[in-house]
């Protein structure tokens, strides 16, 4: 499954946010967008879902042409979205915010997904029934990324996955990241610098001001020698 960007272009307010972004996400790759704060990252996150409405330019899944689709019939194809701020309802509990995308998408199989997740982070099992309120930033940021595991069983977008997360809590999140086996699942992740993801990125975009400006290789071999 293959994530294609073309030409990409999103104005609010009349201000330029996106200016001509092209990207791809091959099937089973895990790409970086890396870029300051304000560079555009999230914009390409929400344009992807569909929250972000273009002025021009295509987004294409599977060379299907999405760009008038809406989020909701999006997230039927299969896209998870962790967004930067996690979004959990405070009220709820883990696991119910985990069950979210599966009550609203009757498709998503709930039960199947929790097992899943919990099997990949047994450490949300003993949180399950806390309300999210009650948990710290780093252990929200699980629940979201469990949640968007649940939705996202085709293309996963994370934002800022590792942003305010303790160290030892940012590498359990990028095990689990790259612990993940789906088939062919595709992943994209935003975030303003590489330290935590070097090791599960196979290529990143850099965007700067609304633009692309280069998409580095990451070397594995060079990997193995960090
Ligand atoms: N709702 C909005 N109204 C006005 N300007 C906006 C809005 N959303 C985004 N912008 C502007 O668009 C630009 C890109 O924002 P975006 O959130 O996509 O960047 P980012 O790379 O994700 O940054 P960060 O990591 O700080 O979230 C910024 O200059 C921002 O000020």
């Amino acid at each position: 499954m293959t994530l294609k960007l073309e030409k990409v272009e999103v104005s609010i307010q009349a201000a330029p946010i996106l200016r001509g972004v092209s990207l791809e996400v091959g099937s089973g790759e895990r790409m970086g967008l890396v870029g300051r704060n304000g560079a555009g990252k999230t914009t390409v996150m929400r344009t992807i879902t569909g929250l972000a409405g273009m002025s021009a330019g295509k987004v294409f899944w599977n060379d299907e042409d999405i760009s008038d689709m809406a989020p909701r019939d999006r997230a039927r194809l299969g896209f998870g979205y962790m967004p930067e701020d996690r979004r959990l309802v405070p009220d709820l509990t883990v696991e119910e915010n985990m069950l979210l995308p599966a009550w609203a998408n009757d498709e998503i199989d709930g039960p199947k997904g929790l097992e899943f997740v919990y099997d990949l982070m047994p450490e949300l099992t003993k949180m399950a029934s806390r309300k999210a309120l009650l948990l710290s930033g780093g252990q929200q940021k699980m629940v979201a990324l469990g949640r968007a595991l649940i939705a996202g069983g085709k293309l996963l977008l994370l934002d800022e996955p590792f942003e305010g997360v303790a160290p030892a809590l940012a590498k359990r999140i990028s095990e689990v990241i790259t612990s993940l086996k789906g088939e062919g699942l595709s992943v994209l992740i935003a975030q303003s610098e590489l330290s935590h993801s070097v090791d599960l990125l196979q290529r990143e975009s850099v965007i700067e001001r609304g633009e692309i400006i280069r998409v580095n290789v990451i070397d594995s071999t060079l990997r193995e020698k960090l």
